[in-house]
C-alpha cells in the first residue's frame, strides 16, 4: 500500500466500530487512496503527515459507511404501490404482476440508480442486492460510485428476467464473469425463497456456491404460513429442508428469519450462518418479530437490511438500526436488549462478516477501504450530545448526513450528492417509470 496521506479527516468524534464500543475524541482518519492509513490523534496526525489536505469535521461523528445486507434496489420504482397487505398477497396480487409487466434491464438499471441515490445519501455505501437483471443493477451501482454484492437470482418459474432455474443460473453467472475484476462488485447465489426453489435447483446452489466461492443469500423462515407449507409440502420446516440440500454454512445469509424454533437456531448456530435482519419490512408486512436478542446471544451473526422499497418504504439505515433496537426492547420486555453500539455494529460490521469482506469494509482501521460516513450532530434537534452512538441509533436520521467516502472518492458533500447522474435527470427517468407504472 503506498503510504502517502491524500486527507486527513478530524472529526468530534470517531466511531471505528471495531474495537467494540469505543468512541475517539479529536481524532484523524488518514485517507490515502481509496484506503484507510491511519487512525490517530489529531495532533500526532497533523505532525506526521504536513502535506496532506484537512477536512475538519467540528460537530460531526464519523463511522464505517452502512452494509445493507439485504435489498432489492430497483423496487424503489415500486415505492407505495402495494401498502398494507401481508406478504403473500402482496407478491401475487400487486407485486409479481407489476414485476411481470414492467421488469426489463432497463428498469432495473434506472431503479437501482434512485436506490444508490437514496443509500449514498443515508451513509450507506455497499448494498447486498437480489433482484432480476443483476448485470443492468451493476452498472447502475457502479455509475453511482457505490460498493454492491449482486444476487444471481434463482426462482424455478418464468419471469421476464428467465425461463426457470437453470436459465437464472446461467444468466447470473454470466453476470459475475463480465464484473469478475471490478473492484467495488461482487456476486453471490440468491435462490429467492425456500418455496419457490425446487430440491434440485437448491442443491445445484449449494454445490455451485461452494465451488466458486460466493454467499448464498436467500429469504427463509418470513412468515407463519412459509413454515407450515412447507411442513405440508416437504414434511419439514424450510431451515431443516434446506440444511438436507446443504446450503447452510458460514457463507449463508437468510433474509428475515422471523419464525424461528429452538432446532432452528441450532442450525443457524451450528452451521456458522448470518442473518439478514429486516424490522421494517417485517412489520409493515406484519410478518412478525425476528428473536435477534437470541440470535446474538448465540453468537449467531446478525446484519441489518431494508429489503425493497416496495415493503419499507425507505432504504434508510438509521430507521433499520432504530428498529431493531426497539423492536428487541419490547419482543423480549428487556430495556437492555440490542443497545446502540450492537445496532451500530449490526449496521456495519456484522454486514460486511455476512459477506466475507471484514478484511476490506465494515469498520476503520488501517488497511480497511475508505468507506465513512459523517453525520453532524450540531443542530438544535440533536443537542446536547452525552453519547454520539446513542445518538446515531436514537437521535440522528439520514438528514443530518453530511460526507460519505466510497472507497476515499467524496460521494456526498455537505449533504449535496456528487453522482455521476444528475438528481434533475434521475428525476425526469423516474417521473417516466411513474407514468409508466399506472398505465
Ligand atoms: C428473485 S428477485 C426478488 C424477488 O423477491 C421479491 N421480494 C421482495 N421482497 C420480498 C420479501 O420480503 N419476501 C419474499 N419475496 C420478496 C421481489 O418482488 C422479487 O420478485
Ligand atoms: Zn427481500
Amino acid at each position: 500500500m503506498d503510504d502517502t496521506a491524500d486527507l486527513l479527516i478530524e472529526a468530534r468524534w470517531i466511531v471505528p466500530v471495531e474495537p467494540a464500543g469505543v468512541t475517539l475524541e479529536e481524532h484523524t482518519v488518514v485517507l490515502s487512496g481509496e484506503r484507510i492509513l491511519a487512525l490517530l490523534p489529531r495532533d500526532e496526525a497533523r505532525r506526521r503527515h504536513p502535506a496532506a489536505r484537512t477536512l475538519a469535521l467540528t460537530e460531526h461523528v464519523l463511522f464505517p459507511g452502512f452494509v445493507n445486507l439485504h435489498a432489492h434496489a430497483a423496487m424503489s420504482l415500486m415505492r407505495g404501490i402495494a401498502d398494507d397487505l401481508p406478504l403473500m398477497r402482496w407478491l401475487q396480487e400487486a407485486i409479481w404482476p407489476t414485476e411481470g409487466r414492467h421488469v426489463s434491464a432497463a428498469f432495473v438499471r434506472d431503479g437501482t440508480l434512485l436506490a444508490a441515490a437514496e443509500m449514498l445519501r443515508g451513509g450507506t455505501t455497499t448494498c447486498n442486492d437480489m433482484y432480476f437483471y443483476p448485470d443492468a443493477a451493476a452498472d447502475a451501482f457502479d455509475q453511482a460510485g457505490m460498493r454492491a454484492v449482486l444476487g444471481a437470482v434463482v426462482l424455478d418459474f418464468p419471469t421476464p428476467y428467465a425461463s426457470g432455474a437453470d436459465d437464472c443460473l446461467r444468466k447470473g453467472l454470466a453476470a459475475r464473469d463480465r464484473w469478475r475484476d471490478h473492484p467495488r462488485i461482487g456476486f453471490t447465489l440468491a435462490p429467492h425463497a425456500p418455496y419457490t426453489v425446487s430440491d434440485d435447483a437448491l442443491q445445484r446452489v449449494a454445490s455451485l456456491a461452494a465451488e466458486i466461492e460466493v454467499p448464498i443469500h436467500i429469504h427463509i423462515h418470513e412468515t407463519a404460513q412459509e413454515i407450515g407449507d412447507s411442513l405440508t409440502q416437504h414434511g419439514t420446516r424450510p431451515l431443516a429442508r434446506l440444511e438436507r440440500l446443504g446450503l447452510p454454512g458460514a457463507n449463508f445469509i437468510g433474509v428475515h428469519a422471523v419464525h424461528l424454533d429452538a432446532t432452528d437456531i441450532d442450525l443457524l448456530a451450528h452451521h456458522g450462518c448470518s442473518v439478514a435482519h429486516c424490522p421494517t419490512s417485517n412489520m409493515k408486512l406484519a410478518s412478525g418479530i425476528a428473536p435477534v436478542d437470541a440470535l446474538l446471544k448465540r453468537g449467531i451473526n446478525v446484519g441489518l437490511g431494508t429489503d425493497g422499497a416496495a415493503s419499507n418504504n425507505r432504504l434508510d439505515m438509521f430507521t433499520e438500526m432504530r428498529h431493531a433496537a426497539l423492536l428487541a426492547k419490547v419482543a423480549t420486555l428487556d430495556a437492555t436488549a440490542v443497545p446502540a453500539h450492537t445496532a451500530l455494529r449490526m449496521a456495519t460490521l456484522n454486514g460486511a462478516a455476512a459477506l466475507g469482506m471484514t478484511d476490506r469494509i465494515g469498520s476503520i482501521e488501517p488497511g480497511k477501504l475508505a468507506d465513512l460516513c459523517a453525520v453532524r450532530l450540531g443542530t438544535p434537534e440533536t443537542l446536547p450530545c452525552f453519547d454520539p452512538v446513542s445518538h446515531l441509533v436514537n437521535v440522528a436520521g439520514r438528514e443530518h448526513v453530511t460526507h460519505v467516502w466510497v472507497d476515499g472518492e467524496l460521494r456526498i458533500e455537505e449533504s449535496k450528492s456528487l453522482l455521476h447522474t444528475s438528481d434533475r435527470e434521475l428525476l425526469r427517468l423516474i417521473a417516466v417509470w411513474q407514468t409508466k407504472l399506472v398505465t
